[in-house]
């Protein structure tokens, strides 16, 4: 029987499992570890040093008897049925009050099952988004947990000694009730795809139609990174540029396969805007753009069929500005498509979501951390009814700033038939929002006129229907 009582449980000792208990345990609380796999928890027994502080076993029971109470285990394992399973294994060995907390990017209906499952049973459990990979996990994570507000209590001080932190605030808060925490999570991500393929774009651009080298290409990101678009993306993006391949001559970022893989999250993020009726285009292509990106074979024979515009170079100083522009614009643009989501999902789901607090737990640890969020946290904060963020007149300047620019850069691609999706949908979905009198009652004409489904007049109140052709 293990003896010493420890302060916090993990289960799952992979990549992040294993960085956040090392983390928990740096912060001055005691942490004990469990996974199926005996390297990973004699690994973990070897790193953590001092076994009173962190230790690891294979053993279930002896892991749950080594809890205080109430007993508080995260689990960092994959998610899905294994999440579930986890769950039933602990059961027999938890008392009322304790506190399982999915730590894994579970799919928020999944969430709303387990926690009205386990809070018959007197458990009380939290879906809890971790980001910024294994070195958020070790060194400062933004967390993102929704569930019991009271129970939260007990997690919190463990939270916030680990969570990243923004001058001095942690980046965790409680987020809200059931499935708040996953859902915002599953958001992050989204917004994370469509950042991503934003990148992607301005990078290929520079390359291809400016003809920027992988040095220039780290020079301007790492420029970027200092000014108003800092952030982890941009950061790691300029890294990346300079990484030599250990198999070949060239840098490592030119062998690597154009294909992008994806675990579900922003599908699931696109899939709910749909349910919700709210839209979010530049994350929907980013989606689209790693589904495209998986169809190699078809686009390698399809390149062979098709001629492509060959027109000069474009001067690399002018490009690089307007590309800069184009990148805060879209960032912006994802950021407000993922907060009019969560808004909405708020009103839909009774989470009762703090965006202002939403923003300002990203503002560091997390994949989509960037220094604008400051800015979006304020805006959020003066009105925190803000239907989209387009309409907070703190981004009115910035965004009418950038447009020309954004603009010219959209051509600039389409001229070349360079593929920018991200960029041309967020243009797209800039100008339809931004447009009071769109021409989908031409839609509804159509509709009416082959299915007689009614249509609504700018001029009166009503529903009417014409039997059209007939005058
Ligand atoms: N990697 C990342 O950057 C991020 C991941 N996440 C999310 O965090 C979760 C964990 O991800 P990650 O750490 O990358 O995954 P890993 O696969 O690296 O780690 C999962 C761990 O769980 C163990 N495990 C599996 N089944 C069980 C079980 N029944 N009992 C105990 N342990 C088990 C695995 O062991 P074994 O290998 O032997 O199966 C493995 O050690 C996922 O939901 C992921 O989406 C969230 C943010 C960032
Ligand atoms: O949650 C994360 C970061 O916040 C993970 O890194 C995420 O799983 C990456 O998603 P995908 O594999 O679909 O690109």
């Amino acid at each position: 029987m293990q003896e010493t009582q420890y302060d916090f449980g993990l289960i799952g000792l992979g990549v992040m499992g294993r960085n956040f208990i090392l983390n928990v345990k740096d912060n001055g609380f005691s942490a004990f570890g469990y996974d199926l796999d005996t390297e990973k928890v004699e690994a973990l027994r070897e790193e953590g040093g001092d076994r009173g502080r962190v230790d690891a076993t294979q053993d279930l029971p002896t892991f749950c008897q080594s809890l205080t109470s109430p007993r508080k285990i995260m689990l960092l394992v994959p998610a899905g049925k294994i999440v579930d399973q986890v769950i039933e294994d602990l059961l027999p060995h938890l008392d009322k009050g304790d506190i399982i907390i999915d730590g894994g990017n579970s799919f928020f209906s999944d969430t709303d099952r387990r926690d009205a499952y386990l809070s018959e049973k007197g458990i009380h459990f939290f879906g809890s988004g971790v980001s910024g990979g294994a070195k958020g996990a070790r060194k400062g994570p933004s967390i993102m947990p929704g569930g019991n507000k009271e129970a939260y209590e007990h997690v919190r001080p463990i939270f916030e000694a680990v969570a990243a932190k923004y001058q001095g605030e942690p980046c965790v808060a409680y987020l809200g009730p059931k499935s708040a925490g996953n859902y915002v999570k599953m958001v992050h991500n989204g917004i994370e795809y469509a950042m991503m393929q934003l990148t992607s774009e301005v990078y290929d651009l520079l390359h291809r139609a400016a003809g920027l080298s992988n040095d220039e290409l780290h020079q301007v990101f790492d420029s970027w990174n200092k000014g108003r678009l800092q952030s982890f993306l941009v950061e790691i993006t300029a890294e990346i540029f300079l990484q030599e391949d250990d198999l070949s001559s060239g840098r490592l970022v030119d062998m690597i396969l154009d294909k992008a893989k994806q675990k579900g999250t922003g599908k699931w993020t696109s899939q709910n805007a749909m349910d919700l009726g709210i839209p979010v285009p530049t994350i929907d292509m980013a989606v689209s753009m790693r589904e495209i990106s998986a169809l190699k074979s078809l686009r390698v024979d399809a390149d062979s069929l098709y001629d492509r515009p060959k027109l000069p170079t474009l001067p690399k100083e002018e490009l690089i500005e307007q590309a800069e522009k184009a990148l805060y614009f879209s960032f912006v643009i994802s950021y407000a498509q993922g907060l009019h989501q969560l808004a909405e999902a708020s009103k839909e789901y009774g989470y009762e979501l703090d965006l202002s607090q939403i923003a300002k737990i990203w503002r560091a640890g997390c994949i989509i951390r960037a220094g604008m969020l400051a800015d979006i946290a304020e805006a959020f904060g003066q009105n925190p009814k803000l239907e989209n963020l387009l309409l907070s007149p703190s981004f009115v300047d910035k965004v009418n700033g950038a447009l020309p620019a954004v603009r010219r850069v959209a051509s600039q691609a389409l001229e070349r038939g360079i593929a920018m999706p991200g960029l041309l949908t967020s243009i797209s979905y800039f100008d339809a929002l931004t447009t009071g009198r769109l021409p989908l009652n031409l839609i509804q004409a159509q509709r009416d006129h082959f299915g007689s489904h009614t249509y609504e007049r700018t001029d009166r109140e009503g529903i009417f229907h014409t039997e059209w052709g007939k005058n």
